[in-house]
């Protein structure tokens, strides 16, 4: 048995230069449709995607279109409040709940992203008082609450998939991340990387969201049609940092699998690299918004693979020492 420790962290390190962008690499793209009668083939298609790559893309989720555009007008509208009324509800580290402008420090790039964020975890949002006020947002908490909800049984359902390849019964990860218990500790992330301020040279070394993989289970990620800058560098690409472009289309969930299920499948599943490049002078300028659903197993779910080739850990103390080294103190 093996416990990963710096090792994890310690790979980012090296993976903040520019590398060089590829197109050969599509990223795959599978139907969710008619799921129950097709679940062995789409568990099929999900694997292979993410023993190979771990990145796939998915459609007919079962989320509508207007469902994802009001999340992302209540997400603009959010992060157009004045810097005054969010910093109202600050970014709580330790349980990934509230706002948090330029803070989060990447190993791989060891400078800020260019961002701010704000992060939905339903069982601190009342208790620490992270919501917004209703005079100001009237719909935004019961807009994204819905739409965390709805991310959240997608993302159950291709859990289900890979639960099932690993020999867990079906709804082991649904448990895992049981929205009604005190301990979830899934996330809506929402995102707004700045606009290019036209008077200042941008820095190469300077990242909308650097280098990383995520901590979590499996992300679902949502962009916004001419928003693009996502790129990933899968594990066969890694020493020869080739990043593959990930343009957005509308309706259609990005997903990748986060390091907590590499750990929980016994590395069978690959968690992958990925980063928001900043836009070159002949791309588009203007802000981007994204809003990622990171499906975090329960705080005290125990993550110990089939083959336990890992320690077992729980999930509190697996994102603790993630969280940690992700965010310069303040
Ligand atoms: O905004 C994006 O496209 C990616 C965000 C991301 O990778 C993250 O927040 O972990
Ligand atoms: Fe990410």
């Amino acid at each position: 048995m093996t416990t990963r420790t710096a090792d994890e962290i310690g790979k980012e390190a090296h993976m903040g230069t520019l590398g060089t962008e590829t197109h050969d690499r599509p990223i795959p793209r599978i139907d969710l449709g008619d799921f129950d009668r097709r679940k062995a083939e789409i568990t099929e298609a999900l694997w292979a995607a993410s023993t190979d790559i771990g990145f796939f893309q998915v459609v007919n989720h079962g989320i509508p279109i207007d469902h994802i555009r009001r999340a992302f007008a209540e997400t603009e509208a959010f992060f157009a409040l004045p810097d005054s009324e969010k910093a109202r509800h600050p970014l709580v580290k330790k349980l990934n709940a509230g706002w948090e402008c330029r803070a989060q420090v990447r190993p791989s790039t060891g400078t800020a992203d260019q961002k701010e964020s704000y992060q939905i975890t339903r069982p601190h949002m009342e208790p620490l008082a992270l919501w917004p006020a209703p005079q100001l947002l009237p719909t935004f908490r019961t807009t994204m609450l819905a739409f965390e909800a709805e991310a959240w049984a997608v993302g159950m359902k291709i859990l289900s998939c890979f639960a099932d390849r690993l020999g867990f019964p079906s709804a082991f990860f649904t448990h895992a991340h049981d929205p009604a218990a005190p301990t979830y500790q899934s996330t809506l992330r929402l995102l707004h990387y700045f606009a290019i301020d036209p008077a200042q040279r941008q820095s190469l070394d300077l990242w909308r969201a650097g280098a990383h993989t995520d901590f979590d289970c499996l992300t679902l990620l949502f962009q916004q049609p001419g928003q693009g800058g996502l790129q990933v560098c899968p594990g066969k690409d890694r020493e020869a940092r080739l990043w593959t472009p990930v343009d957005p289309v509308e309706g259609v969930i990005t997903c990748n699998i986060g390091d907590m299920l590499m750990r929980w499948s016994d590395d069978q599943l690959q968690s992958t690299f990925h980063r928001v490049k900043t836009p070159g002078p002949d791309e588009y300028q203007g802000s981007r918004y994204s809003l990622a659903f990171f499906c975090q197993a329960n705080r005290d779910a125990v993550i110990e693979g089939p083959g336990r080739k890992y320690a077992p850990m729980t999930a509190e103390d697996y994102l603790t020492w993630r969280i940690n080294a992700n965010y310069a103190t303040y």
